[in-house]
């Protein structure tokens, strides 16, 4: 639905250049949720803003829809009017709500169509269709400053749909709420996405929302994606930074010569008693310094941080055995936590 090739951006001011983007190439599939993740600074608004060319790219494609938005961003006459077009069919939903103070809630969902030119008749049907899909059909008269700073989004949102949009782009729309709010939000997002088979991009910086509500997930890190696939994919990728944050567990060594290994249990290997085989099968007294249970994308996934006797060296075979039952098998650093304890322990000695 939505593919970048090579997206790259540079911004040029007071003889500064910043690559913001470096050659990004993105897949969204249709239908699904794709959540964009980084640190400040990392280019995701500069990439949402370029998928729907409210900034123009230095060089790449984007393409939405099977439409290459880049062509029709070209010089000619009827460039301008095409993307507009193109435009209205990707909604976009924003921070800070972006809604007009002056206008009622319901006139806000309107302007978009009163830009497409649709008849007043059109617009109000359109607009009190949209606000109770959204669950506030009884605000339609009322002014931004009435509302909640959910209620404020739902209204971002109805907008964004006015269009009949096949794909949503959301730039972390629900960073200004509470968590009970995102939760909401997030929601209705799922909701819609499932209803009308919408196809949602999102940029945030709060891997809870990739956990409650994206298929798949990116990470960019100086204007690159460094990582990328379905949640589940990534799950399951040894050593995925990723992974990590989306699900972290905590725990140090409790010793030198200690081996720690992060599992990550998810489908069939979750329902074995693999920790107790390996416990029997090598005679090793394992010990557990964290785990966690969590839903990700729908799916219950398990991680476990434990503790082997041993150096590295010495567990390789038990650690071969837990790769041998479907687990997802990460040694930890220990070269840090462990003889930096040590060291503490011999000094306090
Ligand atoms: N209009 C602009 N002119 C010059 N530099 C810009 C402009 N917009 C963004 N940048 C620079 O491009 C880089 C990427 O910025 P961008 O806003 O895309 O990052 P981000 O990941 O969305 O960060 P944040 O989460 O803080 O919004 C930054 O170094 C930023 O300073």
């Amino acid at each position: 639905m939505i593919t970048t090739t090579g997206l790259t951006k540079v911004y040029r001011s007071r003889g500064r250049e910043v690559t913001a983007l470096d050659g990004v190439d993105l897949h969204v599939r249709e239908g699904e949720v794709y959540g964009v993740v980084g640190q400040s600074g990392a280019g995701k608004s500069t990439l949402i803003r370029c998928v729907n060319l409210l900034e123009r790219p230095s060089s790449g494609t984007v393409t939405v829809a099977g439409q290459d938005l880049t062509a029709l961003a070209g010089r000619g006459s009827r460039a301008g009017a095409d993307l507009r077009k193109a435009r209205s069919r990707i909604g976009m939903v924003f921070q800070h709500f972006n809604l007009l103070s002056s206008r009622t809630v319901q006139s806000n969902i309107e302007l978009p169509l009163e830009i497409l030119g649709v008849s007043g008749k059109e617009r109000e049907r359109k607009a009190l269709e949209l606000l109770d899909l959204v669950g506030l059909a009884d605000k339609a008269k009322a002014y931004p400053a009435q509302l909640s700073g959910g209620q404020k989004q739902r209204v971002g949102i109805a907008r964004a749909l006015a269009g009949d949009p096949k794909v949503l782009l959301s730039d972390e729309s629900t960073s200004a709420l509470d968590p009970e709010t995102t939760r909401s939000i997030l929601q209705l997002l799922r909701d819609l996405n499932q209803q009308l088979g919408l196809t949602v991009l999102l940029i945030t910086h709060e891997m809870e929302v990739v956990k409650t509500i994206c298929d798949s997930a990116a990470l960019m890190k100086g204007g690159r994606v460094v990582e990328s696939g379905t949640v589940s994919e990534i799950l399951a990728t040894p050593g995925s930074e990723l992974a990590a944050e989306l699900f972290p567990v905590g725990g140090e060594a409790s010793g030198p010569d200690r081996t720690v290994v992060d599992v990550t249990f998810h489908g069939e290997a979750a329902t074995q008693p693999v920790i107790s085989q390996l416990s029997r099968t090598y005679n090793i007294d394992i010990s557990i310094l964290g785990a966690a249970m969590d839903t990700v994308a729908g799916k219950q996934v398990g991680r476990m941080r434990i503790e082997l006797p041993g150096r590295f060296e010495e567990n390789v075979v038990p650690i071969g055995f837990l790769r041998e039952q479907g687990l997802q098998v990460d040694v930890a650093d220990t070269k840090t936590a462990a003889p930096a304890d040590a060291l503490l322990k011999e000094g306090a000695k």
